[in-house]
């Protein structure tokens, strides 16, 4: 995949606050990211570049800043958007995945149908700081998928500043 640039570009966009919102912390501000329309759609493309033919067939996106670029991604591949979202706020059957964050902990839930064992899924967030978030999210989407063993193929992470969006096809294994 060519960034042709692009990646550097995206990485000056985005603010870096320290000490935001704990002492510690050098949060990584996306929202300046957004206020430039040509870094956004760049994002996005390396992302739809990346998996447009990949047979993807459900983009899940974290909340929040995953329903920022996920839903983009999800049109340009042709494929369903399905959101993870913050504990209660899905009026449906769910199922719940607890995790672990730089500060703090938190859960996240899934419509039950949603993922079909037979969707292969890419998850988008904008940022991996633990892990924990992105772990969650695949635990949640390998269990609506049936996979007793959840082989992370393609783990791309786009190096901005820290760590910007991440993104992984999950593929049913065995
Ligand atoms: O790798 P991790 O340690 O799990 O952290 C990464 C997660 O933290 C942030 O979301 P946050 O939970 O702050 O929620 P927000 O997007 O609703 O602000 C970020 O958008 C990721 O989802
Ligand atoms: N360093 C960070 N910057 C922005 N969002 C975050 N969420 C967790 N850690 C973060």
């Amino acid at each position: 995949m060519a960034s042709d640039g692009r990646v550097e570009r995206i990485t000056s966009t985005i603010r870096v606050i320290p000490d935001f919102p704990k002492p510690g912390i050098l949060f990584q501000d996306i929202t300046t990211l957004l206020l430039d329309p040509q870094a956004f759609r760049d994002t996005t493309d390396l992302f739809v570049e990346r998996y447009k033919d990949k047979g993807i067939t459900v983009v899940a996106g974290v909340e929040a800043r995953g329903f920022i670029f996920g839903p983009p991604i999800a049109l340009a591949i042709g494929a369903k958007f399905v959101p993870i979202r913050k504990p209660k706020k899905l009026p449906g059957e769910v199922i719940s995945e607890e995790y672990s964050l730089e500060y703090g902990t938190d859960k996240i839930e899934m419509h039950v149908g949603a993922v079909q064992p037979n969707d292969r899924a890419l998850i988008v967030d904008d940022l991996i700081a633990t892990g924990g978030t992105l772990c969650a999210a695949a635990k949640l989407i390998g269990e609506l998928m049936c996979i007793k063993f959840l082989e992370i193929m393609e783990y791309i992470i786009f190096c901005v500043r820290i760590l910007l969006i991440i993104a992984c096809s999950i593929f049913l294994a065995s």
